[in-house]
């Protein structure tokens, strides 16, 4: 071999051993997380987020470890002697969702969902994130959101239509994955709402945007080996070229994307370009029209302005963001209803006091029949009560996780212990750039030591009296981290907060809700989802005894 080349080979592989052992052996050890106590560890590439991560017992873990090692505790997260912070200290946890300069969201994270749906609202930081979520917010306002009343309740009623014919195909009552068919009923709100588009996927699946959409989605979720998605993101090329078939399904479904939703944003730019240039301005009340209305607004100034691929990117971020979560919020009330039948009757009984004294059917009434009707059902005490209850109890997404981009004091309001279980004395925690940290959504909304003993049962009635521990915790809604908090927290909020109680309202005053044999298990696959026991190969589903309800 030329000597040469056998030089520069030992050169290269000494300055790659020593930057390896620099980065990942003595930045770990000087690392300030280990001071802070957390479980031991087996060995430098012990990965210790799967006990916090599994459903099954991430609320059992949660409680022992802050019972063991405090509010902030150090694990071990993916990589080799990657130190990670988990808090469950509110303080630090407002702190770390309010500072969303220092605190980003780390760059796998933001490279899956960008390879995904592009970098939207959700994937994007910084000023590009601030651009986009300033045109996107005025489409969220409650003014603008009264056009989706009528679609909640109308794809509520088409599903109730649904839902009747197989009742009456089955006999007098029926087994209904509810899971799946509020899916595809929330999908058909997130595209008329998002897009004017009808996906009809309550009457059938086939549309192509619709199969575009949930394929991709699905590829997304199933993608549950994280060395081959680790591959993936660092050597896209080469699994370009290999042809690997997640990558083909995605680029495929994301030529449908680009090619129906391009069309879409092309032809609304030329209504609203025309209501401009005729003084009538356009009226469509969608998130696509508003986006591009606001787009255009002349108080916005030109450099804040998003081009339209990005406007794509935030109405496909919309579909990903808004479509499962509110689906699975729906199908985890429904099934604590069941499980519940004094509180869904008790439930039953307040929705049916706003039911119209008229006659007509849901489909007859007018929008402001509708508008009327949603306003009495939207102030229910109980179902206001049971929505809380229910999104915290089971939160869909159960936790979400930063990385500091700069050396940060964390401070802390309840006590933490240094690695040898002395206690910490000083009123915050030392992070050092490039720290990772883990926020467990639902191990903050079941703390027994803030909401009470009952913290992890089903007691809608809880909110009537909130312990003063829970009423003074951050979150944007209802002092839960459900929708999250700071300036990245949940900007579909009220959007969702409509399709729960609309689907509700049409839901319960039409049927009777039962568990079946079967016992239904949480797993978290990128959201927190319903399986049967034992089969979960099938993938996620809630199948519950569905029967008429016949008013007494
Ligand atoms: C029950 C339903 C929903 C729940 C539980 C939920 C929860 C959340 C959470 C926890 C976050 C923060 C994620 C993180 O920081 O890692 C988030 C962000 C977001 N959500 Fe929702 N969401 C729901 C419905 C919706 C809907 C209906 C839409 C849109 C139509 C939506 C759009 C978004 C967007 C765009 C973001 C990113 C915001 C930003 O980073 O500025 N969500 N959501």
């Amino acid at each position: 071999m030329d000597p040469s080349f056998l030089s520069v080979f030992i050169a290269f592989l000494v300055i790659a051993l020593t930057c390896f052992i620099y980065y990942f052996v003595v930045l770990a050890i000087i690392h300030p997380l280990q001071k802070i106590a957390g479980p031991p560890k087996k060995n430098w590439f012990h990965c210790q987020l799967d006990p916090l991560l599994d459903a099954s017992r991430s609320a059992r873990v949660h409680e022992y470890y802050v019972q063991k090692y405090g509010r902030s505790i150090r694990l071990q997260g993916v990589f080799p002697f990657e130190q990670r912070l988990i808090t469950l200290d509110p303080l630090s946890i407002a702190h770390v969702l309010k500072n969303s300069a220092i605190y980003e969201k780390p760059w796998p994270s933001r490279w899956l969902i960008t390879s995904l749906i592009g970098e939207g609202m959700l994937a994007a930081e910084g000023l590009m994130h601030k651009r986009q979520r300033r045109v996107a917010t005025p489409a969220f306002s409650i003014q603008n959101l009264r056009g989706l009343i009528p679609v909640c309740l109308t794809k509520g009623n088409q599903l109730r239509d649904r839902w009747m014919q197989m009742i009456h195909d089955q006999g007098e009552a029926a087994h209904i994955d509810v899971c799946h068919w509020i899916s595809r009923a929330t999908f058909d709100v997130i595209g008329l709402a998002g897009f004017d588009y009808n996906f009809d996927a309550i009457q059938d699946e086939s549309n192509e945007l619709f199969m575009a959409y949930k394929d991709m989605f699905e590829t997304a979720v199933s993608q549950s080996n994280p060395m081959v998605t680790l591959c993936r993101m660092l050597l896209p090329s080469l699994f370009s070229l290999m042809r690997e078939p997640t990558m083909l399904t995605i680029q495929s479904c994301q030529e449908v994307i680009h090619r129906v939703a391009g069309d879409l944003i092309q032809d609304k730019k030329a209504k609203i370009a025309h209501g401009i240039e005729t003084g009538v301005p356009y009226a469509g009340r969608d998130l696509l029209s508003l986006l591009l209305k606001s787009n255009v607004d002349k108080d916005l100034p030109r450099d804040q302005q998003i081009s339209d691929a990005d406007i794509l990117h935030n109405i496909n971020t919309f579909m990903f963001a808004g479509s499962d979560t509110s689906s699975l919020s729906i199908t985890w009330t429904l099934l604590l209803l069941a499980q519940n039948p004094s509180a869904q009757d008790r439930l039953r009984k307040e929705l049916l006091s706003v039911l119209p004294t008229s006659t007509a059917a849901l489909s007859d009434l007018t929008e402001d029949e509708l508008q009327s009707l949603y306003a009495n059902v939207a102030n229910l005490p109980y179902l206001d009560n049971v929505v809380r209850e229910s999104v915290r109890l089971i939160p869909p997404v159960h936790s979400s996780i930063r990385v500091a981009t700069q050396d940060d004091e964390i401070p802390v309001s309840k006590p933490y212990f240094n690695a040898d279980m002395t206690p910490g004395r000083r009123e915050t925690i030392s992070v050092s750039k490039g720290t990772l940290v883990h926020v467990s959504i639902e191990g903050f909304n079941l703390d027994k030591e803030f909401w009470g003993e009952d913290a992890w049962e089903f007691q809608p009635d809880r909110w009537d009296h909130l312990p003063e521990e829970a009423a003074a915790l951050p979150g944007l809604y209802s002092n839960t981290l459900s929708f999250s908090g700071g300036p990245r927290s949940c900007i579909g909020l009220r959007f969702s907060m409509i399709e729960i109680k609309a689907f509700l309202y049409v839901l319960l005053t039409n049927f009777v809700f039962k568990p079946t044999e079967d016992k239904i298990m949480k797993a978290n696959v990128v959201l927190t989802r319903p399986y049967v026991k034992g089969k979960y190969a099938q993938g996620s589903q809630c199948p519950l005894i569905v029967t008429p309800y016949t008013k007494k």
